[in-house]
């Protein structure tokens, strides 16, 4: 028998007055797999993100998943700290670290939800919360490793390039122990280089850490690289799903597109 899909999104519409941003959208994401989520500007991909991921609660439809220990839930109308507790964790289109703290600290907090210690034993500095402390100063660090920055563990997170900020907001999504992560436009404002290395980087944590992918970009090199299906909305509809080469010769998409650059 195959395995549940680990996401599950059927009829999925999110209205906002009389606007349909997400109108009935159906997609699976399998356990292991890089999925793209494209559209032209406005289709309705960040909204998607954010019915998934508790930041709204969607006007109709069911979102389903499978954790890896086979347990089943539907996350209508769970708050975003719940999901992400349930193994769902994502970034945003815009850069949303703790710009004055350190690389470090930016990954102890998504850590942090972690701790079993309760408010009483932090405040006291039990022995418990001093153990589980360092713990979590560890396991940050071995994420910036994984994540290739560790180069800058104590440096604030403003000061560092562009596209290792980028990377630092993966680092703290990973913090979290997903078993799926949501990126909105991870290469968006890379310069080649940057983008290069964030490719092999979500091929790497697909592969050491055992974490599907679903991304939003419009860099469409990037996605016909990493992607093994894609699913494309335009006006809040989904006008096609297939492997990258059925997408670039899909006439809806190329109608949708005209006028953006579709070529890998
Ligand atoms: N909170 C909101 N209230 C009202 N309208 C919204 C809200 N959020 C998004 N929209 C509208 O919903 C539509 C879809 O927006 P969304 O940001 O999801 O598109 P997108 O595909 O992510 O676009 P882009 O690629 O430009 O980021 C747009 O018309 C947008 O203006």
């Amino acid at each position: 028998m195959s395995e549940a899909p680990i996401l599950e999104v059927n009829d999925l519409s999110m209205v906002f007055g009389g606007l349909h941003a997400v109108d009935n959208v159906t997609l699976k994401i399998n356990k292991g797999e890089i999925v793209a989520l494209i559209g032209p500007n406005g289709a309705g991909k960040t909204t998607f993100f954010n019915c998934v991921t508790g930041v709204y609660v969607p006007t109709h439809g069911e979102i389903k998943i499978t954790t890896p220990d086979g347990n089943q839930s539907v996350l209508n109308g769970l708050k975003p700290n719940i999901i992400n507790e349930k193994g769902l964790a994502r970034t945003f289109q815009n850069i949303r670290l703790f710009s004055n703290m350190t690389v470090l600290e930016n990954v102890m907090i998504g850590r942090h939800q972690s701790l079993k210690s309760g408010i009483l034993s932090s405040v006291l500095r039990t022995k418990k919360n001093r153990i589980e402390e360092q713990k979590v100063i560890e396991d940050s660090y071995e994420i910036l490793k994984k994540i290739g920055l560790e180069m800058f563990v104590n440096e604030v997170a403003s000061n560092l390039p562009y596209g290792a900020q980028r990377r630092l907001e993966i680092a703290r999504a990973m913090a979290t122990n997903p078993f799926l992560l949501l990126l909105d436009e991870p290469a968006a404002g890379m310069n080649p280089q940057e983008t290069n290395e964030l490719v092999f980087l979500i091929q790497k944590l697909r592969k050491e850490e055992d974490i599907s992918i679903l991304l939003i970009e419009h860099d469409m090199s990037l996605v016909m690289t990493l992607s093994e299906r894609i699913y494309v909305v335009d006006y809040g509809k989904m006008i096609a799903e297939g492997s990258p080469l059925e997408i670039k010769n899909n006439k809806d998409v190329i109608k949708a597109y005209l006028g953006e650059d579709i070529d890998a």
